[in-house]
Order: C-alpha cells, then sequence, then structure tokens
C-alpha cells in the first residue's frame, strides 16, 4: 500500500490517556534469525610502506599535507541516496581502491561493519582518508537511518565542510532535512550532489525547486545535465562552459571527455549553458560585494570574458560564507560525475583554516583535540578517532582529557583508512587521527597536551572576556562544546543466557556505550534486570547483534516497549517525616516540598531552594535531597515512567543531628513522590514525524490508516506521480508498520515497498 515510508523522532508529547496494553510488542529476536552467518569483524593494522602499495607516494606527503590542502568533509544524506555508493567512487578515482565496491555486493570499504555489508546500510560513520589532486581530503561517510541520527551529528561536530546527496527523483526527503539542520547547527558550508540522474523519474529541476523551497537554501547551478533518467549522459560545467561526456564503453566511469561547449556543434546546449552562467554570475555578484565590484568595474558589458578563476574564488567564498549552496549532478552509480564533484570539494569547500574556530586563539599552538568516535577493538582495546584543531599529536605522548579530567598515553598513532589503519609517527593540525592506547577517553571529550595547558587557555579565554565560558570550573571553560545525546525512545529488557555471564554482559555494555552515547543502560529497581534504552528498533537489533558478534554472548531481550514519560499540570505541596531508629541511633527528618510543571521543556527536574534554608545547608546534606529528588524522579505515579518538565522546591527541612544522609534522601524522595501523586498527571508519548510517498491512487487508504493510528496530518505535497503526505504519528501507533516493514523487506526501515 504505502510506496515509501519515513520516520523520524521529534517529540515528546502530551496525551490524555494511554491505553498501556494496547503497546504493540514487537520480538527484535524474530528478525535476526534473517541474517546471515556470522562474518568475523577483521581489522588489519599495517605500518606504511605495505598497505597501500604504490599508491603512497611519500611518506611526508602522506603524513602532514599543508593546511591549506586539507579538506575535511563529510557525506549527508537521507537514508538510501548514494553516501556509500558515491564514496566508493571518490576512493576508486582517487586511486585508493583498485576495484569498484557495491552495497548491494556487500563489498564496499566504508560500510565494513558486517551487519552494514549484510543490510547494505551504514551505521557506524567511516573515516577514510585519500589524495586528490594535491589536496588531502579526510572524509566521514555517515548513516542515513533515522535511529543512527547522533552518529551523524557527532561527525559533523569536525567537519569543515559537507557533501550533502540528493536522490535526483525524491529531491529533499525527511532525513535530508534533519541532517540539513544539524548541519546549520555546527555551521558547516555544504555543496548538493543531486545524484541518481540516471534513475526514472530522475528531475534536476525538481530536485533543485526543493532544495530552494524546503531548505530555504540558495541552489548556485554549477551544472547542468546532459539527458535525465535513461538519457543521462554527463554534465555541462557552468563556470567553464565544457561539457563533460562519459565513455558508455567505459566500465569504471575513470574516463571522460572534457571539451568546450562550440557554437558549430552545441548551439542549443551553448545558449542554455550561457544563459545559466549569466544567472549564476548575477546571483554570485548578488551574495558577494568583492565580486560585485570586480563584475561592475571590467566585466558588465560581457560576462563572457570574466575568467573561471575569479567565478570560482567568490563561490568558494559565498559557500564559506553559506549564503548559498553549490549545486552538481550525476549517477554514482553509472559511474558519472564523480570526479567533478571531487573538484568541487577542494574548491569550494573550506580548509580548516578558513574555519572560523573560536577557542583557537586560547590555545596558541598546544595541543587542542576532539574525541568524536570511539571504537572497541578486542587486540588492540578502545580506538578513539580525534580531530587535531592545534598542536602535533605524537606516539607516546601523554595527553590530559579535559572532561574526565585525566592524563593518558598514546601508544600508536594510525591513519585510518576504513578498516585499514596506517601507523605514522606524528600528525598536525587540521588532520583527523586514530589514536590506541587511551583507555579512559570518551566520545566528545576534549584532548590537552596537559592541565597547565588547559589552565592557560582558560586563562585567555577568560581575559579575552569569553563570558559564555566563565563557569565554576576553570577546566569547564576550555570544553570544547560536545554533542547533545538525544533521549531514547525505546527500551527492553536485555539477558545473559546464564548469571554467570552477568559479568560479561556489563563489560559488553560499557563498551558498546562508550562508542555510542545513545545507547542507554539501567537497572529496573523492581526487577533488577538490565534495560536497554535506544533510538530504534533497528538500533536496539544491532546492538543485540554486536554483543553477539563481538562479544560471544547470545543474549535474551525482552519485549519492545515506547518509552513514555509522565508529568504534572499543576502546582502541589507535600510533606514528610522519617523517624526510624537503627541500633541506637534516630534518625529524623521533616521535609516540605513543592512540585510544580515548569514552563520550558526539561528531562531532569529543576530544583530550588527556598531562602529560609538555602543558606545554612550542609554540602552533603544537599547532595542527599538532591538524589532523593532525582529518584523520585525516575519512577513517576502513573506508568513509573520517567518524570520530566518538573520543578521540585525544598520549602522547608528539619534534620535531627546524627541522621544519615541515605534516610535524607529517602524522605526527601518519598515526600516528592506523595506531592507528584497528588498533582494532576499526564503521559507524554514519542511522536514521530512521519513522510509517506504513495501512488495519487492510495492516497485515501493511506489517509484514512493514519487517522486511524492517531496521525496528524500537515501537508500533503505533489511529487511527479506520486502523492507525499507529511505529519506526526505516535510511535506506538507506527510500531506494527515498522515491524512490517522490516518483515517485507529484510532490514529497512525507510524501504520502498510495493502496493
Ligand atoms: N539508479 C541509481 N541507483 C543508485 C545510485 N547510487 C546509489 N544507488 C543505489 O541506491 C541504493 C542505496 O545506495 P547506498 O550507497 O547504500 O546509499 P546510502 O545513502 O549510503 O544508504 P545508507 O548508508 O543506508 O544511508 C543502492 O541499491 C545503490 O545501488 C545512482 O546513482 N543511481
Amino acid at each position: 500500500m504505502l510506496s515509501n515510508l519515513r520516520i523520524c523522532a521529534v517529540s515528546h508529547q502530551t496525551i490524555s490517556s494511554v491505553h498501556i496494553n494496547n503497546i504493540c510488542c514487537y520480538k527484535v529476536r524474530a528478525s535476526l534469525k534473517r541474517l546471515k552467518p556470522h562474518v568475523p569483524l577483521g581489522r588489519n593494522y599495517s605500518s606504511l610502506p605495505g598497505l597501500i602499495g604504490n599508491d603512497i607516494k611519500s611518506l611526508h606527503s602522506i603524513i602532514n599535507p599543508p593546511i591549506a590542502k586539507i579538506r575535511n568533509i563529510g557525506i549527508m544524506a537521507h537514508i538510501d541516496a548514494g553516501k556509500t555508493t558515491t564514496t566508493e567512487r571518490i576512493l576508486y578515482y582517487s586511486g585508493y581502491t583498485g576495484s569498484l565496491g557495491d552495497v548491494d555486493d556487500g563489498d564496499t570499504v566504508t560500510d565494513f561493519m558486517a551487519q552494514e555489508r549484510e543490510r547494505g546500510i551504514t551505521i557506524q560513520s567511516a573515516a577514510v582518508t585519500f589524495d586528490w589532486k594535491g589536496y588531502r581530503v579526510n572524509l566521514i561517510d555517515t548513516p542515513g537511518h533515522v535511529d543512527f541520527t547522533l552518529e551523524v551529528e557527532r561527525c559533523l561536530r569536525v567537519l569543515d565542510g559537507a557533501v550533502a546527496i540528493f536522490d535526483a527523483s525524491a529531491g529533499v526527503e525527511a532525513q535530508t532535512l534533519t541532517v540539513w539542520r544539524q548541519a546549520d547547527k555546527h555551521n558547516i558550508p555544504r555543496i548538493c550532489f543531486l545524484n541518481k540522474m540516471d534513475k526514472t523519474g530522475a528531475s534536476f529541476k525538481y530536485a533543485v525547486e526543493s532544495i530552494r523551497e524546503k531548505l530555504k537554501a540558495k541552489p548556485l547551478l554549477l551544472q547542468l545535465p546532459i539527458g535525465e533518467a535513461k538519457t543521462f549522459k554527463g554534465v555541462v560545467d557552468v563556470v567553464t562552459k565544457e561539457k563533460l561526456l562519459w565513455n558508455s564503453n567505459s566500465n569504471d566511469g575513470k574516463d571522460f571527455e572534457r571539451k568546450p561547449l562550440l557554437e558549430m556543434s552545441d548551439p542549443e546546449l551553448l545558449k542554455e549553458t550561457t544563459e545559466a552562467r549569466n544567472a549564476l554570475i548575477e546571483q554570485v555578484a548578488d551574495l558577494d560585494d568583492e565580486f560585485a565590484d570586480l563584475v561592475l568595474e571590467e566585466f558588465s558589458e560581457n560576462f563572457d570574458l570574466l575568467p573561471a578563476e575569479k567565478l570560482q574564488t567568490a563561490i568558494h567564498r559565498v559557500t564559506l560564507a553559506q549564503t548559498a549552496v553549490p549545486v552538481l549532478c550525476g549517477s554514482a552509480l553509472k559511474n558519472k560525475g564523480i570526479q567533478p564533484l571531487l573538484d568541487a570539494v577542494t574548491v569550494y569547500l573550506p580548509s580548516p583554516e578558513e574555519r572560523n574556530y573560536e577557542f583557537l586563539q586560547w590555545y596558541k599552538d598546544d595541543l587542542c583535540a576532539l574525541a568524536f568516535k570511539v571504537l572497541h577493538d578486542k587486540q588492540r582495546g578502545p580506538l578513539v578517532f580525534m580531530r587535531i584543531y592545534s598542536g602535533t599529536i605524537k606516539p607516546q605522548l601523554a595527553i590530559h582529557n579535559v572532561n574526565g579530567n585525566c592524563t593518558e598515553r598514546i601508544s600508536r598513532l594510525l591513519l585510518p583508512f576504513a578498516d585499514q589503519h596506517v601507523e605514522i609517527p606524528s600528525l598536525t593540525a587540521g588532520n583527523i587521527a586514530l589514536t590506541v592506547g587511551l583507555k579512559h577517553t570518551a566520545t566528545g571529550d576534549t584532548i590537552v597536551s596537559s592541565k597547565s595547558s588547559a589552565l592557560a587557555a582558560a586563562r585567555r579565554a577568560e581575559r579575552e572576556g569569553e563570558k559564555k565560558h566563565r563557569q565554576n570550573n576553570e577546566a569547564e571553560r576550555v570544553l570544547l562544546a560536545g554533542v547533545e545525546i538525544p533521549e531514547p525512545v525505546f527500551f527492553c529488557t536485555i539477558e545473559p543466557p546464564s548469571v554467570s555471564k552477568q559479568p560479561d554482559l556489563e563489560h559488553a555494555l560499557k563498551c558498546l556505550q562508550r562508542e555510542d552515547p545513545s545507547l542507554k543502560v539501567r537497572l529496573d529497581p523492581d526487577s533488577g534486570q538490565t534495560v536497554l534504552c535506544g533510538m530504534g528498533e533497528l538500533h536496539i537489533e544491532i546492538i543485540h547483534d554486536r554483543i553477539k558478534r563481538e562479544y560471544g554472548l547470545e543474549t535474551y531481550l525482552g519485549p519492545l516497549q515506547v518509552a513514555y514519560r509522565e508529568t504534572i499540570l499543576n502546582s502541589v505541596r507535600a510533606t514528610d517525616t522519617l523517624d526510624r531508629t537503627l541500633g541506637d541511633k534516630r534518625h529524623l527528618v521533616t521535609v516540605e516540598v513543592e512540585a510544580r510543571p515548569t514552563e520550558t521543556s526539561s528531562v531532569t527536574p529543576v530544583i530550588e531552594y527556598a531562602e529560609s534554608i538555602s543558606e545554612g545547608l550542609l554540602k552533603v546534606s544537599k547532595e542527599a535531597i538532591e538524589s532523593g529528588i532525582h529518584s523520585a524522579c525516575l519512577q513517576g505515579p502513573l506508568l513509573g515512567s520517567p518524570v520530566q518538565d518538573v520543578a521540585i522546591t525544598v520549602y522547608s527541612l528539619t534534620i535531627h543531628p546524627g541522621t544519615s544522609t541515605t534516610m535524607i534522601s529517602a524522605c526527601v524522595s518519598r515526600c516528592v513522590q506523595k506531592a507528584l501523586k497528588k498533582a494532576d498527571k499526564q503521559v507524554l508519548e514519542p511522536l514521530m514525524n512521519l513522510e509517506v510517498t504513495v501512488a495519487r491512487d492510495y492516497l485515501s487508504p493511506v489517509l484514512a490508516d493514519l487517522a486511524q493510528r492517531r496521525g496528524n496530518i500537515q501537508e500533503i505535497q505533489t511529487r511527479q506521480d506520486n502523492k507525499v503526505v507529511i505529519g506526526f504519528v505516535p510511535l506506538a501507533d507506527i510500531m506494527e508498520t515498522r515491524c512490517s516493514d522490516m518483515g517485507k523487506t529484510g532490514h529497512r526501515l525507510c524501504a520502498s515497498e510495493e502496493h
């Protein structure tokens, strides 16, 4: 029925009632049976000379290219737009792979996890380093699936530029919007690549329009397609007025011809390109004063005389300022348009020194790096991916972790080449490094050379009036912004095969959590069971599968449940007294609290104290009170779900001398629970943003189905012959759909389905 279903989490929303019994429980293990047999997850290490064979030029150029020649870029898109296929072509043309990998055959370089190869999707982002025409490119292929949004976010944090890939037949899709907003948040200059120009239904015009309308971006058309869908042959370079045609007899697309457009041979195409170039010049002149002056002074009579390099320099500035986005097109699968895309990456996207990172001035030339990804390797222990912002990293270097406030030693330094790693002697600012030996560093940690260097940077930051970094702790001022971790929307219990394996399960979960902060693990206080909380069914399924493959543990998952939350609607006060004698000691506490709803959303309770008690309160008593409040809010009175958007004010507190802090916590917790019980309460449920692409004839049944699922339709768009329904649906009401999606397509949440 549905031709295409796209879902992503947006928020918890208020509902009047919840029928908890109606939750559709999905047995994760059922779909695991479809997996292929175990494929070992091998990771190779090589010292420099043997690894990439003849393609290695010299040790020096591999290790430390000039910073102006470095490009740290990411590839981002909606699921299935062709990120991995494009990355494979990029690696092949840059000479770092000898054959073309194919997602459909499961032999790609960047999707190196067994699950990725089996399922044909990207789960972990992979960092790959290669050279293109004298430039060093560090490229990160990120997942498009909504369950792995955090993986995208933490990679964006360390990029200087990004290539946004679109399916030219679909234009901007649901997850494209999400990743585009994430890139906006991190101020990342972008270029757009309209992929799948060979696909039936591909439309350059439609895709460009959707960038303009849905992303509210100004597209700069640097190329025009020659043909579309079946007739797609190549592209026209609007800047240089050349046509680029790929030889249809060439299997790998390496050979293509670049020829100037001539009046004699291509009068129509030349006319169209001249018009597009003139429009581009006017558009860039509107956005860039320096270029506008140049055009007005020297080329206003005839735009044809404007040299391509001048236009490129201006487009580079506009891209950097993010006032517009260059748009290119091609077909990764048919090997067309990838080399010009690589050229555009080097010409239009910024080098690390062109990005304005304000914290760099505090470090001067001292080491400052951000750990953005942790992987666990059985032999080597944790491998930490780091973006170096300033200074140099070397093996055997002792580094200071600002977040963990600890000092550790890097034992080896590697240059990441997907599942291969090149051992190197040093790496300088602007690069992405892979370090071995760091046992305590986790995703999002700031790394500096020493504690004194962090303090010196903090002092500089303070002197330079960085008010927003003035916090209680000196070291906190120099933390690079970490990654926001979204709240999980699903949970289920996990059990080891036997009680004796519980420590092994705990170890596995600890390692996986260090790699993936969006995975949360907690202990159910009533049953004592371990509970996994994740971003979606696929997320939990992959974790379960990884525990089995990588840690050799066959675990059992309980039914998957939606993570509801609770809140209160009015203010209430409660008092409680705890009076207990243990041995010869009397513990006596009396407390009065008020619970009220907060105006702004807050996952943890906001804690306040009445003036009368805040002054004389000891630090230990304060900690005990806060621990009591937090534990009370973990289990709400309605469903036992965590309570959010609530503020607790402590109005009075009397503590008998000799009362233990545990008793204080217990009394406060009981009192807060009493207040929450007295208040008017409401359950909050996760809402999913939904986009359904459906053939016109099936629109009515789809709308009826969505209405039955308490869906809220916001918009119905027309996309060529299809209708696109955009809206919200409670997660609980689409679990069945998500499961059946997975059943029909093998593994894809957002997969296309036939009617
Ligand atoms: N027709 C056509 N199909 C393509 C093209 N590029 C990729 N595909 C196909 O689209 C599907 C998805 O390609 P991927 O490269 O895995 O897409 P992705 O964006 O990396 O997907 P995720 O990693 O799962 O988000 C595969 O079946 C590819 O063969 C293209 O240029 N044209």
